[in-house]
């Protein structure tokens, strides 16, 4: 059965807060999402242009309208712009049963406020009592609470306040602004503190508390238990920060879709590639290619979410010569590639579209037949590379394809070098993808 969530918010023209991030993450976990939108924003990532606010009346209607007919299993507040519009928020939901998550919005990231000043005590009587979970930020918290939150300490002694004293069942004070080296998050909920902890990502921030609290709607609206939906919560919002999309020239927004679409573009990036070195292995003559290190081949996932060799999938232990054949010693993994991840990412730099490469043993006639074939040929040579990017570690590829790119001026279907003392001569084949790479290598040496 497909859950229900509602959000009661205000709408952001710029797609990165607000009902549009929560409609977004609500998608991210399979719930279907309701709106009564509150007020219309003219917003982009740089700033608030202007507010205008829905009658409290119409809000109340939006309400009344899905709760009747389509149910609701669990809802959040977003901005609620003015007291009228509490009032009429809080009455309406009064008559209904759901768990109501309520975000605090007050201050836009631009700095715009999103509440007026005349609201809060509106807020903090009407709304703040009806919360399963209320989740301000560390300047919403000390407006609620009436404490300066410097601490993790302070930080939990405002989500007791906000509990014991102002009526939420529970308070969860993020610690996204207290400065320390992780993001702590702080639940006070059934008497008991609980911590969350993740490594604090640098990203895209516009639209993170909408996205929590949406994320937890969601995740309460499936049935979880408040504890376990925040834990799923804080989880995707870190992915959604690390893998936000450069949009716009502010603050640039949270990527809901990265909780969906980095599992789904695995194992895109697995079927594909395993078929591919399927392939590969059954090719006639390949063993008289495969170098004395060994060969690999891999498949990067796509450039918004390709950070480092962990999201390249290559053969683990790579693909080795075994008497007159060929075997790949493990499977295809994801970070099962170092070489090659390494010489991908680069490149994907320059060509974000080429996401697979494979190596082969160097010799001339390959790259006169590349040639001749009307492959892009360019090289690098390792002699030439400047001593301070020989003395770093892991540097010598990406200077490779580096050089090797901007020599040709264009995109390459094959760089090669021609080795150095103790490095074997290699030849590196590059595609879009597995199959557009093997495609290359079977005209190479088919
Ligand atoms: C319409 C609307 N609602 C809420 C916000 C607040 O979002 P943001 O500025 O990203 O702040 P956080 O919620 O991330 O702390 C908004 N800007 N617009
Ligand atoms: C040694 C070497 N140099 C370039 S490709 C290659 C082999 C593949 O290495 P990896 O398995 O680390 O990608």
């Amino acid at each position: 059965m497909i859950r229900k969530a509602l959000t009661i918010a205000g709408s952001d023209s710029g797609g990165g807060a607000g009902i549009e991030a929560d409609l977004k993450t609500f998608s991210a976990f399979g719930v279907h999402g309701l709106v009564a939108i509150t007020s219309v924003t003219a917003q982009n990532t740089q700033e608030v242009r202007a507010i205008y606010d829905v009658t409290p009346e119409v809000v109340a209607k939006q309400i009344e309208a899905v709760v009747e007919d389509i149910g609701v299993d669990a809802a959040k507040t977003g901005m609620l712009s003015n007291a009228e519009i509490i009032k009429a928020v809080a009455k309406t939901v009064k008559k209904y049963d759901f768990p109501l998550v309520v975000d605090p919005v007050m201050i836009a990231k631009s700095g715009a406020p999103l509440l007026r000043e005349d609201a809060m005590d509106a807020l903090i009587e009407k709304i703040i009592p009806l919360a399963k979970v209320v989740t301000p930020n560390r300047p919403e918290a000390e407006k609620l609470s009436g404490i300066k939150i410097e601490s993790l300490e302070d930080a939990k002694k405002a989500a007791k306040i906000i509990v014991e004293e102002l009526g939420a069942e529970g308070a969860i004070v993020k610690g996204g602004h207290l400065g320390l080296s992780e993001a702590v998050d702080v639940l006070y909920f059934n008497g008991e503190f609980k911590e969350y902890r993740a490594p604090f990502v640098q990203g895209c921030t516009h639209g993170t508390g909408c996205s929590f609290s949406a994320a937890i709607t969601a995740n309460l609206a499936k049935g979880k238990k408040l504890e376990e939906a925040v834990r799923i919560a804080k989880k995707f919002i870190t992915m959604g920060i690390y893998y936000g999309a450069k949009i716009g020239h502010g603050h640039c927004p949270v990527n809901q879709n990265a909780w969906i679409e980095i599992p789904a573009e695995k194992w895109r990036v697995y079927e594909s590639l395993s078929k591919a070195v399927k392939e590969l292995l059954t090719l006639e003559n390949l063993p008289k290619y495969v170098p004395e290190v060994g060969m690999n081949f891999v498949y990067a996932l796509p450039k918004l979410y390709a950070k480092d060799k962990d999201d390249v999938a290559g053969v683990k232990g790579r693909i080795v010569k075994f008497g007159n054949t060929v075997k790949p010693v493990g499977g295809i993994e994801f970070g099962a590639s170092d070489h090659l991840a390494r010489a991908i990412l680069t490149f994907m730099e320059f060509f974000p579209e080429v996401r697979s490469a494979l190596n082969l043993k160097y010799s001339e006639e390959l790259i006169k037949k590349a040639s001749s074939l009307g492959l892009k040929v360019s090289f690098y040579d390792r002699r030439e590379e400047p001593e301070e990017i020989k003395a770093k570690e892991g540097g010598t590829i990406p200077w490779g394809i580096k050089t090797a790119i901007e020599r040709l001026n264009d995109r390459p279907d094959v760089i090669y070098h021609l080795g150095d003392r103790g490095k074997e001569p290699m030849i590196l084949i590059f595609g879009e993808s597995p199959e557009v790479t093997l495609k290359k290598l079977k005209m190479l040496i088919g």
